[in-house]
């Protein structure tokens, strides 16, 4: 049997002289009572990346988003942001490391406006102080106008069409889920994590967001993200981390982790196992069924 081809080299590597990597996760571990649900799992993510986390329902996959943004706290393991180690440290300071999220299942603030989202992010990063705020200083009111305008800009930026002052959770869900990102953006991060982001959208939009990813990784943000839509994968991620039941698989180009074996069973099933159901469905039919 020949042994199995090595991955293919992804370009941005990290031997000695290359950059510091935007993510540097490095054997991180959590049970939950007995589920082993991330299990020494290392994944080292170079600047301006866009890097898919891949794996079947369960894999460990957002545990492993939880665990970066400082939502939960790991058993084991050490997680670094440009070389700077933000282990065990809570999210909104992991946030003013540059780390910004999206949720599996979308998280707007209710009775908010789609512009009050978006400029409720940016305040991680105001520089004003109570004392302005309260009086509303010259200093205030500018930094305020600065912030609605920065947030309308990121909501152009990311494609949300529908009027900014309508409650954001009337928007229809695709649109919910760019004030998301848009959201994300107003705080600023160098490198952003997002969890299924084209969850529950049609092609067209989906290819809107990967396009959108594109133009972010240009402008300097290091992407990583959960996501199940392999087309996707395929033509936006530049490399990827394949997680089956909390452990790694496989890492590399999309293409040749999604070609390996064991990658195809996580996802598929075993041929054998496959081949044993269609004959148990043939004994159960029995003679002449079809
Ligand atoms: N807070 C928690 N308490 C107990 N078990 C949890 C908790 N969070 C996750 N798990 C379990 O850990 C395992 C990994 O879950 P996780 O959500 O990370 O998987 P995933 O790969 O993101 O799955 P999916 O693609 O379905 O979202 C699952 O068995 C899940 O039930």
């Amino acid at each position: 049997m020949n042994p199995p081809a090595a991955p293919p080299a992804v370009a941005g590597g990290t031997p000695s002289g290359v950059p510091v990597p935007a993510a540097d996760i490095v054997g991180l571990t959590k049970a939950f009572g007995g589920l082993k649900a991330v299990s020494d799992i290392t994944i080292q993510v170079p600047p301006q990346r866009i890097h898919g986390i891949l794996g079947p329902n369960g894999a460990g996959k957002t545990t492993v988003l939880n665990m970066v943004t400082g939502f939960i706290g790991p058993d084991d393991g050490t997680i670094s942001v440009f070389g700077d180690e933000v282990t065990h440290l809570p999210p909104y300071q992991i946030a003013r490391r540059g780390v910004a999220r999206t949720y599996q299942n979308i998280r707007l603030f209710a009775g908010m406006t789609v512009l009050e989202t978006v400029v409720a992010g940016a305040y991680l990063r105001r520089s004003s102080t109570l004392a302005g705020a309260i009086l509303l200083s010259p200093g205030e009111r500018r930094e305020r106008r600065e912030v609605r305008a920065r947030a309308r800009e990121l909501l152009d930026r990311v494609g949300v069409r529908a009027d900014h002052d309508v409650l954001a959770e009337t928007l229809p869900y695709g649109d919910q889920r760019r004030v998301e990102i848009a959201r994300a953006l107003a705080t600023e991060p160098r490198v952003l994590l997002l969890d299924e982001p084209t969850a529950g959208m049609n092609d067209a939009e989906s290819q809107e967001i990967g396009e959108l990813l594109v133009q972010l990784r240009d402008s300097g943000l290091t992407l990583i993200l959960v996501e199940h839509n392999m087309r996707l994968v395929e033509e936006f991620c530049e490399s990827v981390s394949v997680m089956n039941s909390g452990a790694m698989l496989s890492q590399g180009a999309p293409r040749w982790c999604l070609e390996q074996d064991d990658v195809r069973e996580a996802y598929f099933g075993k041929r054998s196992d496959a081949a044993r159901i269609a004959t148990l469905r043939r004994v159960r039919r029995g003679p002449g069924g079809s």
